[in-house]
C-alpha cells in the first residue's frame, strides 16, 4: 500500500503495518500516534528548524550499472542495519542486483529480514524484484572453527580453510608462525582482516561480477575504523615482511651459489605477498573511491549518539573516506497528545538536532531524518516501506 494512503486512511493515524505484513511490536507503556495534518510525506517533521533534506538523492544512488559500494555505520542500536537492509531492498525493486553484508559479528540482518540468513554462504532473500542476497560475516565462529581444525589436523586443514576465505597467501607466508598462538591471542584486526578478505573476493570472484550494489551493515564505530584502516595497516606489515622474504632469500640464494653454483631460485612467496599487497591496495582505494563508494552516517537525535558521529566522521574524512549523508533515524514527531513523556524526549532530540547543525563536520552532510514508528521493522515488506520513507 502506497504511504501517501496510509496518510490518508484517518487523521490520527497509527501505522497500518498489519497490511504490510509486519510483526506488530506492542508498546507497553506508550504508543506513538502519528498526525496526518502535521506530518507529511516523506515523514518531514516540518516543525524541526533545521536545514534537512527532503530527498536524499536516491536518484543518484541507483543511477548507474557500475557497481557501487555502500557502508552503513553508526552506534550501537542506532539503526544501522535496519537503513542497510531497506537500502538494500530498494535497490533490489529497482533493478539491481544486489548484495548486502554484515560485517558486524553481533549480526542482526537475519531478524532484520525475518530470514535465516546465517551461516556465511550468500542467502538469496526471497520477495524482492531483482536478485537480492545477503551474506553474514561470522568473524568469531570463522575463527573458531579455524582453531579447532588446526587442533584436529594438526595444523594440516588450516590452509584450506584459510584460502577458502582468501587468506591463503597469508597461511602460506604464516605457516612457520604457529597459527594456533596466534588465534588464541588474536591481534587487533583480525576480525576486520576476515571481513576484508571477503571483499577482496568479491572484487575478483566472477560469482560476485552480477552484484551492481552492495551495501554493507557494518559492525559499530570502534570495527568500522578498525576495519577501514586495515588494508593501511597490512600494506605496510606486509611491506616490511617483503624486505625481510628478500634479505633472507637474497642471502640464501648467495650461499647456496657459493657452495652448490646453483641459479638463485625465483622467489614464489615474495610474488604471493605482492600480489597480496596488490588486493589490499585495491580495497584500500576503493573505500577512497568517491564514484563507487561511499559511507552513509546512520545516528539517532541524542546527545551521545551525535557526538560520536561526528568523531566517526572526522575519522571517516581523516581517512579521506567519502562521506556524503547522515541518517538522523528514529526522530520522535511533534505531540499533539497530552503526553508529557513524549513532549519532553522531543524537545530532548530538537536538542541534539541542533547539536547536529552546528556542528562543523555533520552540518556538511546531506542530512535526512527518518521517524520513530511505533512497529517494529520487520520482514521485505517492512523494510520496503522504511526504504520508501528514508531513501527518498
Ligand atoms: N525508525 C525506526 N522506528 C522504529 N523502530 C526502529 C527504527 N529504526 C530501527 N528500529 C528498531 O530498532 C532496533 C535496532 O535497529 P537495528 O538493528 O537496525 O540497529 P543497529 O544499529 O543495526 O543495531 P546494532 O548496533 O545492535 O547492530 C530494531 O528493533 C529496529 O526494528
Amino acid at each position: 500500500m502506497a504511504m501517501a494512503s496510509l496518510f490518508h486512511k484517518t487523521s490520527k493515524t497509527h501505522f497500518y503495518f498489519s497490511l504490510l505484513n509486519v510483526t506488530k511490536r506492542s508498546f507497553s507503556s506508550f504508543s506513538i500516534s502519528f498526525d496526518s495534518r502535521t506530518l507529511t510525506p516523506p515523514f518531514q517533521v516540518r516543525s524541526v528548524t533545521t536545514p534537512t533534506e527532503a530527498f536524499v538523492g536516491f536518484d543518484e544512488m541507483v543511477s548507474g550499472t557500475q557497481r557501487k559500494y555502500f557502508m552503513l555505520g553508526g552506534k550501537g542500536g542506532v539503526g544501522k542495519t535496519s537503513c542497510a537492509a531497506s537500502l538494500a531492498v530498494k535497490f533490489a525493486n529497482n533493478g539491481h542486483p544486489t548484495l548486502v553484508v554484515s560485517t558486524d559479528p553481533a549480526h542482526s540482518l537475519s531478524d532484520s529480514f525475518d530470514q535465516d540468513l546465517t551461516g556465511g554462504a550468500l542467502v538469496p532473500v526471497q520477495g524482492v524484484d531483482s536478485p537480492l542476497y545477503a551474506l553474514e560475516i561470522n568473524p568469531e565462529k570463522t575463527r573458531e572453527e579455524f582453531r579447532a581444525t588446526s587442533q584436529l589436523h594438526g595444523g594440516s586443514g588450516v590452509k584450506d580453510l584459510m584460502g577458502s576465505l582468501g587468506l591463503g597467501i597469508l597461511a602460506d607466508q604464516l605457516g612457520e608462525l604457529k597459527l594456533g598462538e596466534l588465534l588464541d591471542t588474536p591481534p587487533p584486526g583480525l576480525d576486520e582482516a576476515i571481513a576484508i578478505s571477503k571483499v577482496m573476493q568479491f572484487l575478483e570472484s566472477k560469482d560476485y561480477s552480477t552484484f551492481s550494489r552492495i551495501v554493507f551493515d557494518t559492525a559499530p564505530t570502534g570495527h568500522t575504523l578498525r576495519l577501514l584502516s586495515l588494508p593501511d595497516f597490512l600494506d605496510a606489515s606486509i611491506g616490511k615482511m617483503m624486505k625481510l622474504k628478500k634479505k633472507i632469500a637474497s642471502a640464501t640464494s648467495a650461499l647456496k651459489s657459493m657452495f652448490n653454483k646453483e641459479e638463485p631460485q625465483r622467489d614464489d612467496a615474495s610474488d604471493k605477498l605482492e600480489q597480496l599487497r596488490e588486493r589490499m591496495a585495491n580495497v584500500r582505494d576503493l573505500f577512497r573511491d568517491s564514484e563507487t563508494t561511499e559511507f552513509i552516517i546512520v545516528t539517532i537525535p541524542t546527545v551521545m549518539a551525535v557526538n560520536e558521529s561526528s568523531r566517526l566522521c572526522a575519522s571517516l574524512k581523516k581517512e579521506t573516506i567519502p562521506v556524503r549523508r547522515l541518517i538522523v533515524n528514529q526522530v520522535l514527531p511533534p505531540s499533539t497528545s497530552e503526553c508529557k513523556f513524549c513532549v519532553m524526549r522531543r524537545k530532548d532530540q530538537m536538542r541534539a538536532l541542533d547539536m547536529i547543525i552546528k556542528d562543523p563536520k555533520l552540518a556538511s552532510l546531506k542530512i535526512i531524518q527518518a521517524p520513530l514508528v511505533d512497529v517494529e521493522i520487520r520482514g521485505v515488506a517492512g523494510l520496503k516501506f522504511m526504504g520508501d520513507m528514508v531513501w527518498k
